[in-house]
C-alpha cells in the first residue's frame, strides 16, 4: 500500500515526536524468527570456530583438520568442475579470445562451437546484460529439448523459468501459493530444510507426511490421504506436495508405480505437485532408476489440463556439483493464463537469474553427444565421479551398519545418508541437561572428538523418539577410511560411556 493513501491515525500523529521502532531481534519479522536452516546451523559454527582455532594453534584439538560432511557441496571437497562446460563458460565471459588461433590449442573445437552459439543466443552476445525474466530463450529451447529427450514428451520453452539454482524457485512458488498460515504445504519428514524454512518464511503452515524408514523411507499413499484429512480437519488449505526423489536426506528413489499413486493423488486431491528433482543424475543401484514427474504424470494421459506441476531443477547436484555457480530452472505446468502471469511478474521483479547459471543449466540439460571432440573425455569424468559416490555411499552405509546401536538404509540416489542412532537412556539424559536434542548432542560431541561435521535429524524434522545425523558421501574417496576409523573409535568410546 502506498502512504499517500493512508490517512493519519491520530490527531498527535501531526508532527509528534514519536521515533520509529528500533531494531531488535524482537522487532524482526516474526516469520524470520520462525525460520531455521539446519545444514548451516549450530554445528556448522562450532566447526568453523574449531577450524579457526586449529588454524592459530595446531595440536589444540584431537585433529587436524575440520572434515565436512554437512553439506552437498562436492567442489568445496576437492570434486574436480566438468572440463567441458568450464570452457564454454570461460568463452562464453571472455569472447575476444574466441577468434584467437591460440584458443584452438586451449579449447576443444566442440566448446569453441558451443560458445559461439550461445552468444548467438544472447542479446548483445554479453553474458554482462539482464535477460529475459525467465531466462534467455535459446538456453530454454536447448533445456527443452534436453528434457524432451530424457522424458519423451514435448516440452514448451515458456513453461521453464531459469533461476539462480532451485531454491530461489521454491521460494518463488511458496510465496505464489501461501496466502496465509490457513494454507498448507504437504512436506515429507524427513525434509531438506529449505521447504519448512520457506513456508515458514511466507507464513504458511507445513504439513508433514512421514516417509517409512522400515520400507527404506517408503512414501505411502495412505499416509498422505490421513494427513490431508487430519490438515482439513483443523480448516488448513492444503495447496501442494513436495516430493524430493532421490530423496534428501533419505536417499531413497522412487518406484515408477509409487509415482503413479502420487500423481492420481495429486490429480483428485486438485494439490499442485512440486517435484524437487535436483539430485536426478545421482542413482548408484542397479535396480533402481530416476523417472521425472512429468515423465510419469504424460505417461498416465494427464495434461496441461489435469494436473498442475512444478519441477525443480539445479546445477548443484547431479555429477556436475556447481553450487556457487547457482544455476536450474523450474518447469511450470498445468496453471492457468492468469496464474502463469502472476508467475512471470514475481520472476521480472529479480528481472532475471545470472547468465553464467542459465548457460550452465543449458549445458547439463544438453551436454556432448556421441561424436562430440569432448564427448569421451566428458563421459569419462561423468562416469569417473558417479561410480566413485556410489563406492563412498556403499562405504559409508556399511561402515554406519557396523556400529552398535546403528542402522543406515542404503544411499540408493542423491549424496547423504541418513543413519538412525538408538541412544542409551543415559546419553538422552545427558542431552536434556545440556539443553540440546540427543542426536545435536552426539553430532556435537562427535565434533569435538574428531573434526567430522554432520547434522542432527533432528533438523531435517524425523519420527518423535527417533533419533538420525545426515552424513554426506562427498568427502574424497582417500579420506573415507580416515572417517570411517575416526567415527568407529568415537561412537564406540560414546556407547561405553553413556551404556546403561
Ligand atoms: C533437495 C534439494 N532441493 C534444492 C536444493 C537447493 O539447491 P540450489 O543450490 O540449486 O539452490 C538442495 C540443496 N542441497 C543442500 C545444500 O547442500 N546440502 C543440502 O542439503 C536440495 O538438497
Amino acid at each position: 500500500r502506498f502512504l499517500s493513501t493512508l490517512q493519519p491515525s491520530s490527531p498527535d500523529s501531526m508532527g509528534s515526536d514519536y521515533s520509529s521502532t528500533p531494531v531488535t531481534r524482537d522487532t524482526l519479522n516474526p516469520k524470520v524468527l520462525n525460520c531455521e536452516y539446519a545444514v548451516r546451523g549450530e554445528i556448522v559454527t562450532l566447526a568453523q570456530k574449531l577450524q579457526e582455532e586449529i588454524k592459530e594453534n595446531p595440536g589444540s584439538h584431537p585433529f587436524d583438520e575440520i572434515l565436512y560432511c554437512n553439506i552437498g557441496n562436492p567442489q568445496s571437497l576437492a570434486q574436480q568442475p566438468i572440463t567441458f562446460f568450464r570452457e564454454v563458460l570461460a568463452l562464453c565471459d571472455h569472447p575476444a579470445i574466441l577468434d584467437k588461433s591460440e584458443t584452438q590449442g586451449l579449447f576443444s573445437a566442440d566448446a569453441i562451437e558451443r560458445a559461439f552459439q550461445i552468444l548467438d543466443q544472447i542479446p548483445g552476445r554479453a553474458t554482462g546484460a539482464y535477460s529475459h525474466s525467465q531466462g534467455i530463450k535459446g538456453l530454454r529451447d536447448t533445456i527443452a529439448s534436453g528434457i524432451e529427450a530424457r522424458d519423451g514428451y514435448p516440452v514448451d520453452p515458456n513453461d521453464l523459468f531459469l533461476t539462480d539454482g532451485a531454491s530461489p524457485a521454491v521460494h518463488m512458488m511458496m510465496q505464489l501459493l501461501i496466502r496465509s498460515e490457513n494454507d498448507g504445504i504437504l512436506c515429507p519428514i524427513p525434509q531438506y530444510p529449505l521447504y519448512s524454512a520457506s513456508i515458514a518464511l511466507h507464513g504458511g503452515t507445513l504439513v508433514p507426511y512421514y516417509l517409512d524408514e522400515q520400507t527404506g523411507w517408503g512414501l505411502e499413499i495412505s499416509e498422505l490421504e490421513q494427513q490431508l484429512k487430519t490438515a482439513k480437519s483443523k480448516g488448513i488449505d492444503v495447496r501442494a506436495l513436495v516430493v524430493i526423489n532421490p530423496g534428501n536426506p533419505t536417499g531413497q528413489v522412487l518406484g515408477e508405480a509409487n509415482q503413479r499413486e502420487i500423481v492420481e493423488f495429486c490429480k483428485r486431491e486438485g494439490l499442485v505437485l512440486l517435484a524437487d528433482e535436483v539430485y536426478q543424475e545421482n542413482v548408484y543401484v542397479p535396480d533402481k532408476k530416476f523417472h521425472s514427474f512429468k515423465k510419469v504424470s504424460r505417461s498416465m494421459g494427464y495434461g496441461e489440463k489435469d494436473i498442475s506441476l512444478v519441477s525443480f531443477q539445479s546445477v548443484s547436484k547431479g555429477f556436475y556439483g556447481e553450487c556457487g555457480k547457482r544455476g536450474g530452472y523450474m518447469e511450470v505446468t498445468g496453471f492457468s493464463p492468469e496464474v502463469r502471469e502472476q508467475i512471470y511478474k514475481v520472476a521480472s521483479v529479480n528481472l532475471c537469474s545470472n547468465i553464467s547459471g542459465q548457460i550452465l543449466a543449458s549445458l547439463i540439460m544438453s551436454p556432448p553427444k556421441v561424436g562430440d571432440e569432448s564427448y569421451v573425455s566428458f563421459s569419462a569424468e561423468k562416469e569417473g565421479i558417479l561410480s566413485s559416490l556410489a563406492r563412498r555411499a556403499k562405504t559409508l552405509e556399511d561402515a554406519l551398519n557396523s556400529l552398535e546401536g546403528v542402522t543406515c538404509n542404503r544411499a540408493e540416489g542423491a549424496m547423504y545418508l541418513f543413519p538412525r542412532i538408538n541412544l542409551p537412556d543415559k546419553a538422552i539424559k545427558a542431552a536434556e541437561a545440556a539443553k540440546t536434542a540427543p542426536d545435536a548432542f552426539y553430532a556435537k560431541r562427535l565434533l569435538n572428538a574428531t573434526g567430522i561435521v554432520v547434522v542432527p535429524g533432528s533438523g531435517f524434522r524425523q519420527v518423535p523418539g527417533t533419533w538420525h545425523f545426515r552424513c554426506t558421501i562427498l568427502p574424497q574417496e582417500e579420506k573415507i577410511p580416515a572417517i570411517v576409523s575416526r567415527l568407529t573409535k568415537f561412537h564406540e568410546k560414546f556407547m561405553s560411556e553413556f551404556r546403561g
